[in-house]
């Protein structure tokens, strides 16, 4: 299954097609925050249990949803969050329309590292890329280190909205995507850039542990 879409390109992503809008979202963040499983949450609706497969590189899906009577199909790039692989998405951020950043509310190193994230955002994305920080997990109440509280006085401190999510239960997952979705549909005009990527050389992935959402 993995990079099933991996060799075409997005064309016109960002671009006013008649009804049809186009945008490109990113989701970033340490390894093990839940990127990957908030995508197939999002666009499979399920959660499945199994080995952690770490992303190498990065992979992409693509969903349209209708918001205020206009589709907005998102193309969702989903990156590695290792270390290691940085460099390779680091070339992906000019082509963003918005980035979901994601930290784990379990792991409280996941959350003190938002702002080495942003930093990065800072110089390598769009100057107006649309941003949204999510806590996830917030199923794991008993693991929960990162209190809501702080993860909402981070954002307010950077100006960009939040939301707690899990990628397990679903919630808030179609509203962190909508809320990007209603952005792009205002922004897109403004968006004319054509991603230039080859998907394919990047879409591989590693099995790196136990207890993901993947099968
Ligand atoms: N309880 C709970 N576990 C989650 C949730 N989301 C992800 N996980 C678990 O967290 C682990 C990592 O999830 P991934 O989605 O692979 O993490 P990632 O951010 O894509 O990791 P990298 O590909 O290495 O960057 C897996 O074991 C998942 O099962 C969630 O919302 N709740």
């Amino acid at each position: 299954r993995v990079g099933a879409l991996g060799g075409s390109r997005a064309v016109g992503v960002g671009r006013d097609f008649g009804e049809l809008r186009l945008g490109a979202v990113m989701l970033v963040g340490d390894s093990g925050v839940g990127k990957t499983c908030l995508l197939v949450r999002f666009k499979d609706g399920a959660f499945l249990a199994g080995s952690f497969i770490s992303t190498v590189g990065i992979d992409f899906r693509n969903k349209v949803l209708t918001v205020d009577g206009v589709k907005v199909k998102l193309q969702i790039w989903d990156t590695a969050g290792q270390e290691r692989f940085r460099s390779v998405t680091h070339a992906y951020y000019r082509d963003a329309h918005a980035l979901l950043l994601l930290y784990d509310v379990t792991n409280k190193a996941s959350f003190d590292n938002i702002q080495a994230w942003l930093t990065e955002i800072h110089e390598y994305a769009q100057q107006d890329v649309v941003l949204m920080l999510l806590g996830n997990k917030v199923d794991s109440a008993q693991d929960r280190v990162v209190k809501r509280e702080d993860g909402e006085k981070l954002a307010k401190e950077y100006g960009v909205p939040f939301m707690e999510t899990s990628a397990k239960s679903g919630l808030n997952v179609e509203l962190a995507f909508t809320a990007i979705a209603k952005e792009l549909k205002h922004r897109s005009m403004k968006l004319p850039n054509e991603p230039k990527f080859k998907l394919h050389d990047y879409v591989k992935k590693e099995v790196r542990g136990s207890g993901c959402c993947r099968s």
